[in-house]
């Protein structure tokens, strides 16, 4: 006779009688704003959905909190997503928190003998202190079958993120760490692999041969938002370009995958950001950085950047980046894909804009050919745009641009309940593999170190504005 699993739960009555494994997530960094605003609202909406039976939930941070504290803010941030069900509540009801500083050996193993079943650990911590807690958990081992998730940034520059995968590689398989980028998570940008490999018409012309440019464009009306503990030693270079967009960039130019098998698409992801450097090689040419200054956006007003609390002004942090590169194979040698991430702006534009050359020759007589084609692919709201030149109304040989739209309904989880999903699943897909996580730091080093030398100015521009006048990306119209 076998014995029963103590961390099994029997299913409802009446139910086929299938056994449930029992979770556990920890949550380390529980009292953060990452944990309140997006992983615990993340975490609701997938108990919600059924996915995780029975999950047991342990959050621990510095904070001196009780189990009530916490439970109080569990429910909060599941009831931002209308989370508010039966299997939502157990989960409530049966959280518990425990204080630790995870950096130390003695804390860790009294969080680890608090767990129970197959366990998932959510780094939501300041990087160094990732690393550090880390290099801690190595030194005691963690529970067989454990998987990992860790917040990017992945590290602070190459070298770290190359000796944190080293660590890593003795405390689990690489298949079990899952390196977080939310935005692979979000349904547009997992939309991005129907949209390239479900159709006929577009795979064909995504090449050097018609496209013309690539802009991937986060462009966002927030300011500091009260986190300068952590983005006053990011900026907006390691913030999103250098993990999120360097992904879409990696969605919208590998090549096809035979499968969606995790080994598949993250080679095929791998292997066209080994091909990616900066265009010309030229950091100075090829970037630009700018950080807000007073100014007024949807009519709030926000102070300069360098005035927000929390912020050493001689760290000299960028809030907008953009840069200019080039994927070096047969495919795309020669297409410049222009990217570009800013805070504070009057306009906000999230999208990746496909620009097609011109057609090889309007036949003369048709008149009114200004704007390229282009396919725009749109991260908030989430799009999809396809602008095209046709014969207008009045004069029919007159051209006139007209855009076709779709939109996309939200996706069935948030991007980190899409995330969790993955790791609660054992399916690494949506999370990026370790050499992808020093490849992007690769791409972008010689970029921070010429700004770090002073070699590209650090522009201003009015919090509210469309940024710096010098920038590498013109507005495009449409
Ligand atoms: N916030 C966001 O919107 C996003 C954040 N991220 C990433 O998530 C990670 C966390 O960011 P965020 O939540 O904003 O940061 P916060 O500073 O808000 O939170 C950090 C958390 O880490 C805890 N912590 C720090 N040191 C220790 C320690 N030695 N032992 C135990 N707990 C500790 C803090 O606890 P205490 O307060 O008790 O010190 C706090 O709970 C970062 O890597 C960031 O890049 C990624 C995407 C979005
Ligand atoms: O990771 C981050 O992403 C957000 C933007 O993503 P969204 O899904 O919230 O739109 C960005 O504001 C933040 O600075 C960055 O850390």
């Amino acid at each position: 006779m076998t014995k029963p699993d103590p961390n099994a739960s029997a299913t409802a009555p009446g139910s086929p009688a299938t056994t449930v494994v029992r979770q556990t997530l920890l949550v380390l960094g529980a009292s953060g704003d990452l944990a309140g605003r997006l992983l615990l609202p993340g975490l609701g909406r997938l108990v919600a959905s059924g996915a995780v039976p029975g999950l047991r939930l342990i959050g621990s941070s510095k904070e001196d909190w009780d189990d009530e504290r916490w439970r109080s803010r569990v429910a909060d941030a599941f009831a931002t997503v209308g989370a508010d069900g039966a299997a939502e509540s157990e989960v409530i009801r049966e959280t518990r928190y425990v204080p630790a500083d995870v950096t130390r050996e003695e804390d860790l193993r009294l969080l680890l003998r608090d767990c129970s079943g197959p366990l998932v650990i959510f780094f939501a911590l300041p990087p160094m202190v990732t690393a550090r807690s880390a290099a801690a958990l190595a030194r005691i081992g963690v529970p067989p079958g454990t998987r990992l998730m860790l917040e990017k940034p992945f590290g602070v520059d190459r070298i770290s993120a190359r000796s944190l995968n080293e660590l890593l590689s003795t405390l689990v398989p690489e298949n079990q760490v899952h390196r977080i980028d939310h935005f692979l998570g979000k349904s547009t940008v997992l939309n991005l692999l129907g949209l390239r490999f479900a159709n006929r018409i577009f795979e064909p012309v995504l090449n050097s041969a018609h496209v013309a440019c690539v802009d991937i464009v986060f462009d966002e009306s927030l300011g500091l938002e009260s986190r300068a503990g952590y983005y006053d030693g990011a900026g907006a270079l390691v913030d999103m370009v250098q993990s999120h967009l360097l992904q879409v960039l990696a969605l919208l130019a590998m090549e096809p995958p035979p499968t969606l098998a995790a080994e598949e698409v993250r080679g095929r992801k791998a292997q066209v950001l080994r091909a990616t450097r900066l265009w010309q090689d030229d950091p100075v040419a090829a970037s630009r950085r700018a950080r807000y200054a007073a100014g007024e956006v949807d009519g709030r007003r926000l102070p300069d950047y360098a005035a927000e609390p929390g912020v050493d002004p001689a760290r000299g942090t960028e809030t907008l980046a953009e840069i200019v590169l080039t994927v070096d194979n047969w495919r795309w040698a020669g297409v410049p894909f222009r990217l570009r991430s800013g805070k504070a702006l009057a306009a906000v534009r999230k999208e990746a804009v496909i620009t097609f050359k011109q057609p090889a020759r309007v036949p003369a007589g048709l008149t009114g050919y200004e704007q390229p084609d282009r396919l725009r692919i749109g991260f908030g709201p989430d799009q999809l745009g396809l602008d095209l030149n046709v014969n207008g109304p009045g004069n029919p040989y007159d051209l006139d641009q007209v855009q076709l739209t779709a939109d996309f309904g939200p996706g069935e989880l948030p991007a980190y309940g899409e995330v969790l999903r993955g790791a609660f699943e054992g399916d690494p897909t949506l999370s990026v593999r370790g050499d992808v996580a020093e490849e992007c730091w690769r791409i972008v080093e010689p970029v921070l170190a010429a700004w770090k030398a002073g070699a590209v100015p650090l522009r201003e521009y009015p919090a509210g504005s469309s940024g710096p006048a010098d920038s590498l990306i013109g507005p495009v119209s449409g």
